[in-house]
């Protein structure tokens, strides 16, 4: 355990607030000799008060708060997301802690993923312990719209700090999975390590009790509760009310299908590599080392469950990479050919770069303005044994561009990445409505730069893993229109889709052509 004490910050106490004095009464702080505050006759020496300014030591003007009658203070504790608690290692109590930590983080803006590795540094877990805490923050991701809803439902106001709301919210998706699927532990053994997770924790350690009191109460009244919570879209679908109304303003037809999708579970599925091999001889490969999988597209491999990386066979190795079957149109949509000069503007972290690679021998440039992101291209990439310039660059400047033009180009822009909230559940909570508009002219300026760059006759490929029509269709319209640009087939907005032949993110393709010079 780290013997960290809390972090305390002081905060003078706010003033009670005072009853409105009576017409012509003495007011306390009044000027103009009235009653026992300052007035116009105050000695020279007395301190200035309330509104008057005082110059500090380096002659800059500070204004006084009021002297008070008793000085106090009360305490504001600093949330200490880090306080590694003593817990054992593999004790639920531990992992739904760290859940807790991770979510609390995701409120406070920050994505899930960082969110996870800032909690495994700092609580230094198993790897065990690491998959549990994961588990149960995605969890409490794709459920958090409805434990927030019943915690409104049982208590007075808001979990105070945040993380005993999120550790609350983590332990309720625990306690009430998803229609259909099982509970993953029993619900007594979840409130006790709830309880004891709040009991370890100094800043809410005091509210062990009102999880208790919280938990047991919605064991005892979830039906009740349940049925209470579902008249709030929040609940019912567990999304923010703006992603909801857009959803349904842009697929009148589809949108509950749509908020469905992004609530289930994403599968792992596979990219074979034709380089090496081929999905059915895959397949087979995979059937003698039994793990069962199915094909869904014609390199894509769908895993009835999802492993580790390191037991899928061949992956170390190049054989494969993961790769969403909707993400895996976009080489083939390319019509590549030996020879030919090829741009991935925003590769990383390069699925779609190994991709191009694989398909064909061409002189790739894959570029991210991220670098960070892109060295994970290089690491991608090395995996497969295959290679490519790697530029760190924003692909809205031509800076970085030699001037000599591509025959192919692929646009895969930044985006609210609302097609893909299945395998990122925090999306939903992190974006604001005021994004898709935000990103859209940044992936607007993206393109109208890289046509420039593009050979006449060579093809652009435009791709968005948005549902949003101002970041997709509207989009491509638009660019189309201003650059004359000739539009080819494409498969336009792919809703999302899990069934038994076809599983894939909502991504949109268009296709451009540049007229002969
Ligand atoms: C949708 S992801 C690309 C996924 C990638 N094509 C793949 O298949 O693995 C978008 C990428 O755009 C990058 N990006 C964001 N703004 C950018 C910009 N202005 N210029 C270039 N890349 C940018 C992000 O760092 C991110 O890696």
């Amino acid at each position: 355990m780290t013997d960290k004490r809390p972090t305390l910050t002081l905060k003078p106490k706010a003033r009670p607030a005072r009853k409105p004095a009576p017409e012509g009464a003495a007011r306390p702080w009044a000027t103009g000799g009235q009653g026992r505050g300052p007035s116009a006759s105050a000695p020279a020496d007395a301190r200035p008060r309330r509104g008057e300014t005082e110059r500090d030591h380096a002659g800059r003007t500070a204004s006084r708060e009021p002297e008070r009658l008793r000085p106090s203070h009360e305490v504001k504790i600093v949330p200490q997301h880090d306080y590694r608690p003593d817990l054992k290692a593999d004790s639920l109590a531990l992992s739904l802690l760290g859940a807790a930590s991770a979510v609390a983080r995701v409120r406070g803006g920050t994505a899930l993923p960082q969110a996870l590795s800032s909690v495994f540094s700092a609580y230094d877990v198993t790897p065990q312990a690491r998959g549990a805490i994961q588990d149960i923050a995605y969890r409490t991701m794709r459920q958090l719209g409805r434990s927030e809803v019943l915690l409104g439902l049982m208590t007075t106001k808001a979990p105070e700090p945040p993380m005993l709301g999120a550790l609350l919210c983590a332990a309720l998706a625990l306690l009430d999975p998803p229609p259909g699927t099982n509970p993953p532990y029993e619900a007594f053994t979840v409130v006790d390590q709830a309880v004891d997770a709040a009991a370890s924790h100094p800043d809410f350690a005091h509210a062990k009790a009102m999880v208790n009191a919280v938990l047991r109460r919605f064991l005892r009244e979830r039906e009740t509760l349940g049925a209470q919570a579902l008249k709030q879209p929040l609940a019912r679908w567990n999304y923010p009310q703006w992603w909801i109304d857009s959803t349904r303003a842009a697929y009148p037809n589809d949108w509950e299908a749509i908020l469905a999708a992004g609530n289930v579970h994403p599968p792992l599925t596979l990219r074979v590599n034709r380089r090496r091999t081929d999905a059915e001889a895959y397949l087979r490969l995979l059937a003698d080392a039994g793990i069962e999988a199915a094909r869904v597209g014609p390199t894509a491999v769908r895993l009835a469950q999802a492993v580790n990386v390191s037991q899928i066979p061949g992956f170390h190795d190049g054989v494969v990479s993961v790769q969403d079957a909707g993400a895996q149109l976009a080489a083939p949509l390319l019509d590549l050919a030996d020879g030919m000069r090829v741009l991935d503007a925003c590769a990383a972290p390069g699925g779609k770069s190994g991709h191009i690679l694989e398909t064909a021998d061409v002189d790739l440039t894959s570029v991210d303005a991220d670098p960070a992101r892109l060295a994970r291209v290089g690491d991608n990439l090395g995996r497969l044994g295959l290679r490519a310039k790697l530029v760190a660059a924003e692909a809205q400047d031509a800076g970085w561009w030699d001037g000599r033009p591509y025959d192919r180009i692929l646009a895969d822009v930044p985006c609210t990445a609302s097609g893909i909230v299945r395998r990122h559940p925090d999306i939903r909570w992190l974006r604001r409505k005021s994004d898709t508009l935000q990103l859209a002219t940044l992936s607007s300026k993206i393109l109208d730069n890289l046509w420039q760059m593009l050979l006449p006759n060579g093809k652009l490929l435009f791709v968005t893993c948005s549902l949003w029509p101002q970041e997709s269709e509207a989009q491509a319209a638009a660019f189309a229109a201003r650059h004359g640009a000739i539009r080819l087939d494409a498969p336009g907005q792919l809703l999302p889709a899990s069934g038994a032949g076809q599983d894939h993110d909502g991504l949109f393709y268009a296709l451009f052509q540049k007229p002969a010079a």
